[in-house]
């Protein structure tokens, strides 16, 4: 027998076994050990997740502004009604700050005021920046100087388009306003006689040759071409635009529905985009090329115009101007004729109202042959100014808000610690309906804003084009169109309400702006007999 063979067999698998069992040993150990430590870590994280949770929810800085129990863990723009039916985003958000108060708690960490004093500081005082929405928004194209939630980049785009909107190149815009609105005079009179009854009075949907009016002029000084809606009632630009309003509402008010419905639209959005820069492009090119022949006092050539700018990051690109001046086309035409819309159907549904401005407008001399007013007649006439800002404070077109993001650790009002990166909804329409601010605030008093009033107008609570850098730039091109369309309305025509016209213009939605949800209101108009 060999001892050593013996031996070494023996040995060898004695090693074996020992080295199997230790394998065993340590594999088995560190499984276990693995497993308890897989454990420990998730209820770690767990806890974690759910003590921080709990803590933002209930002791955190927001822990104490009320609001709706589940707004605590889930933002209020995912509640699956938020949007139901469309359009009424904005009923909810006055009922939650009614019933909670001025500051409301509207997500883990969103929050809605509708103080003034906190509003301005929001808006004007610190100007914090814009918050998540506009960047939502930017999915539809690109950052705008509407969009943008980007200081310097906004401070460098507005400082550029500035001087498109400054009073005395608005003056010069007039005529081109005054040539649209006398194709809109003419369109009511085609549709009055269409319908003519023996009285006089024909049918007319104003809401909506208001809009047309609004786009026609947007047409003439932001594109560089009328659009024909007074004439043909449909332009493949606005048309188009208009498809993406609903969306983009979406994108703004509800970011779960906006996902999906861009997805679903995907293809025409990309469609459309092209359509409208290639449009665009065409009419840029067209004045590029044709120098100065071409040239045109607008508000394209200002953009245009930028390429000749001394510093390069001044100059606008085609791509920006393209989409910059579609921007004006949706910020620019709706705004104002659903405002001029509102204070139309409010002068028929307070007729003492309407008599008063018509004594007003009609103690302005024209001269002789003049068929329009100009805005120089018109900017100072304290009763047209009330209807317009009260219509403003009632029907205000951004009645969902404007968003903002503190950039730093903020103080509300003195009294209430904000930390950085909160979503504050700042609700100014609440603010314009707040009885501590405005008595009687359901009633069309357009008194208010008169002077000596003994109810006077609170001007700190009210921001129709807000305030602060972000505030509105086409202000003062808007003021001149309601002002000319209203007081030519209120002087060439007689009007006759239609009852269940003036019932249905009390629904209302909101898509980005605020309107009528029918998007149509009719009355009876006839010329009137004096002029
Ligand atoms: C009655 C009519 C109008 C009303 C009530 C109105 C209201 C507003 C409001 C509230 C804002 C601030 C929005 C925000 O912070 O989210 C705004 C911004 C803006 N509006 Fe208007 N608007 C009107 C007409 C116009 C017109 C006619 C134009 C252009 C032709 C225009 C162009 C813009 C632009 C470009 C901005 C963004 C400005 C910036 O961020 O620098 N708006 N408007």
């Amino acid at each position: 027998m060999d001892i050593t063979k013996l031996d070494l067999a023996t040995v060898s698998q004695k090693i074996e076994t020992s080295a199997n069992y230790i394998i065993d040993r340590v594999l088995s150990a560190n499984r276990q050990d693995a497993e308890k430590l897989g454990k420990v870590a998730a209820i770690t994280l767990a806890t974690y997740f759910v003590t921080s949770k709990l803590y933002d929810a209930f002791v955190g800085p927001l822990g104490s502004i009320p609001g709706p129990f589940m707004f605590k863990f889930f933002p209020a723009r995912y509640s699956w009604n938020m949007e139901s039916p469309p359009g009424s985003a904005y009923v909810k958000f006055q009922a939650w700050q009614s019933k909670y108060g001025d500051v409301v708690r509207l997500g883990p960490n969103a929050i809605g005021v509708s103080d003034k004093h906190v509003l301005r500081q929001i808006l004007f005082k610190e100007d914090i920046p814009k918050g998540p929405a506009y960047e939502r928004l930017q999915r539809q194209g690109g950052a705008t100087l509407f969009s943008t939630v980007d200081k310097p980049f906004h401070k460098q785009r507005r400082r550029v388009i500035s001087p498109a909107f400054s009073v005395k190149y608005l003056n010069s815009l007039e005529p081109y306003m005054l040539g649209t609105t006398e194709n809109f005079i003419q369109r009511i009179d085609r549709d009055i006689e269409k319908t003519k009854r023996d009285d006089g009075y024909g049918k007319v949907d104003i809401w909506i040759l208001l809009q047309y009016l609004a786009l026609d002029i947007i047409g003439e000084t932001a594109f560089g071409q009328t659009f024909h809606m007074l004439e043909d009632n449909d332009h493949i630009v606005p048309s188009t635009i208009s498809r993406n309003m609903e969306t983009a509402n979406y994108l703004v008010t509800h970011p779960i529905s906006g996902v999906i419905k861009t997805l679903f639209s995907f293809s025409d959005i990309v469609k459309t985009n092209l359509k409208l820069k290639q449009f665009m492009k065409n009419i840029i090119m067209e004045r590029l090329e044709g120098g100065e022949k071409a040239r045109r006092d607008d508000i394209l050539q200002i953009l245009i115009d930028t390429q000749q700018a001394h510093d390069s990051e001044d100059r606008l690109t085609a791509d920006a101007i393209a989409q910059e001046t579609v921007l004006f086309l949706i910020a620019g035409s709706e705004t104002t004729s659903n405002t001029t819309g509102f204070a139309m159907i409010n002068l028929l549904k307070h007729p003492h109202v309407l008599a008063t401005l018509r004594e007003e407008i009609d103690s302005v001399p024209m001269e002789e042959g003049q068929k329009l007013f100009k805005h120089e007649q018109l900017k100072n006439l304290p009763y047209l100014n009330a209807v317009i800002n009260e219509t403003m404070r009632m029907d205000s077109i951004a009645v969902n808000g404007v968003e903002r993001t503190t950039d730093h650790d903020m103080v509300f009002g003195g009294r209430l610690f904000v930390p950085k990166g909160v979503v504050v909804h700042c609700n100014i329409y609440h603010a314009q309906m707040n009885p501590e601010y405005w008595p009687e605030p359901n009633k069309f008093k357009p008194e208010r804003w008169l002077e000596g009033s003994n109810i006077p107008a609170d001007t700190e609570a009210f921001f129709p084009f807000s305030i602060g850098s972000r505030n509105c730039i086409g202000k003062g091109f808007a003021q001149i169109e309601m002002r000319v369309s209203i007081a030519n309305l209120v002087r060439l025509y007689d009007f006759e309400a239609i009852p269940e016209e003036m019932k249905q213009s009390d629904e209302r939605r909101s898509f980005i702006t605020f309107a009528v949800k029918s998007n149509s209101f009719n009355a009876y108009m006839k010329h009137r007999q004096q002029h």
